[in-house]
């Protein structure tokens, strides 16, 4: 018999509701791979987050870093705790990982979910209207760290947030960004027309976003068979909301995309189910999955956080890891779950994290009881 692969997961959970889904999180991996059986997962957890910070004065061990290199994937909670600033949690966890591993890429796909509603009246007609993926420059234009302040607490206090646009690091995400449009484009059955949106702002922003412009033109000679445009962020905004049908793949600044996924994911129900990637293309170092949302402080151990996000964010990372049909199952399960009205109450229901989890759970052994789901 074939050996099946094992996986080795660092797992992140961080702070505030982070714990409760990534928990949720490894039950449904852990369901599916003893379920299908054509993988198994190993889960390492690290305690890395602002407790750890609050007792050490730092959020990552010494060696920690490099350690992550030994893994497969990380899956993330999320980092942000009322008694820490918010720029020293997320610069001392998130950020640094990134960086470190060169995460440049950052992937946000947003659907209606089955079962999910949008606040646009035109979905609920046709939620096949709504099928984006964001794609998010993850290592630096505005949220490069670069800049400083001096005359600090006097009223002459200068304090400067430098955009970093390198023509390398534009150069390979427009690259990644026509890649994924060309081929959501394949996927969709029409061969060879991806369709790209390239956001900007170089109306204002006069310098690092002409550079953008510039070398997305000059990339786009090498993808003739994907259908390419400009559009300013702001009008971005008004063009999502108004008519998502006309949109497909988005390529985006840090900032910008940072801004638009959360408009996307409110969109398509809530900002409780978006997922999100943290990918190293070149596969040098393992990537690093974690739902789109932050730490929820309001909601912390009340039982109530919806769960999808990271589960549809865990079936992201096994998408990754080249488990593309237990990836698209575990989607599927989700769907199945929400459509019977098991949600939580961000989309409209009652039911709590563990609801969710176990239903399910639940789903992926009907499925597979059902032979819904055929082994590889
Ligand atoms: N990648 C990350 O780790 C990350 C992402 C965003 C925010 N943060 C941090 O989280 C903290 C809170 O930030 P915020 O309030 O702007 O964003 P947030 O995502 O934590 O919360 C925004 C709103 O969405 C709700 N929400 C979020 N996730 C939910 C879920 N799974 N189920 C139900 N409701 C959910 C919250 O209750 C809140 O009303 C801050 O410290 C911030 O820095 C971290
Ligand atoms: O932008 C960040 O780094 C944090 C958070 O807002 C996110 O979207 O991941
Ligand atoms: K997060
Ligand atoms: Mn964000």
């Amino acid at each position: 018999m074939a050996s099946t692969p094992t996986y080795k997961i660092a797992s992140i959970p961080g702070d505030g509701i982070g714990p409760e889904v990534i928990n949720a999180a490894t039950t449904v991996l852990q369901k599916l791979a003893s379920t299908l059986g054509t993988f198994s997962l190993q889960f390492h957890h690290l305690p890395w987050n602002s407790e750890y910070y609050k007792a050490h004065g730092r959020y990552i061990p010494e060696g920690g870093l490099e350690g992550l290199r030994n893994y497969d994937a990380i899956l993330f909670g999320s980092v942000g705790d009322p008694d820490v600033p918010d720029h020293i949690s997320l610069t001392g966890l998130r950020l640094t990982i990134i960086r470190h591993l060169h995460h440049y890429a950052n992937l946000r796909p947003t659907r209606l979910l089955r079962g999910c509603t949008s606040p646009l009246a035109a979905l609920s007609a046709d939620p096949s209207l709504l099928d984006w993926v964001i794609v998010r420059e993850n290592s630096e234009g505005e949220y490069s760290g670069q800049g400083g302040r001096t005359h600090v607490g006097t009223p002459w206090e200068v304090a400067t947030e430098v955009a970093i646009f390198t023509r390398h690091g534009v150069e390979r995400i427009m690259r990644f960004a026509f890649e994924t449009a060309r081929e959501r484009g394949r996927k969709k059955g029409t061969p060879g027309r991806g369709r790209l949106c390239v956001v900007t702002k170089s109306n204002a922003q006069i310098h690092g976003l002409v550079l953008w412009d510039e070398v997305a033109a000059a990339v786009s000679k090498d993808f003739l068979d994907v259908e390419w445009e400009k559009m300013l962020v702001d009008a971005m905004t008004v063009r999502m909301t108004l008519h998502p049908e006309t949109l497909n793949t988005i390529v985006a600044t840090n900032l910008h995309a940072d801004i638009l996924s959360d408009l996307a994911a409110a969109l398509a129900g809530s900002i409780g189910i978006a997922p999100t990637s943290n990918l190293d293309p070149t596969r040098e170092n393992p990537s690093m999955f974690e739902p789109i949302h932050g730490s929820a402080f309001e909601i912390v151990g009340k039982g109530v956080a919806n769960p999808i996000g990271a589960i549809w964010t865990a079936a992201e990372m096994l998408r990754w890891l080249g488990e593309e049909d237990a990836a698209d199952a575990l989607v599927e399960s989700v769907e199945n779950v929400v459509e019977v009205g098991c949600r939580t109450a961000d989309l409209g229901g009652n039911a709590g994290t563990e609801d969710v989890t176990s239903e399910i759970c639940r789903d992926v052994e009907r499925r597979r009881s059902h032979e819904d789901v055929s082994p590889k």
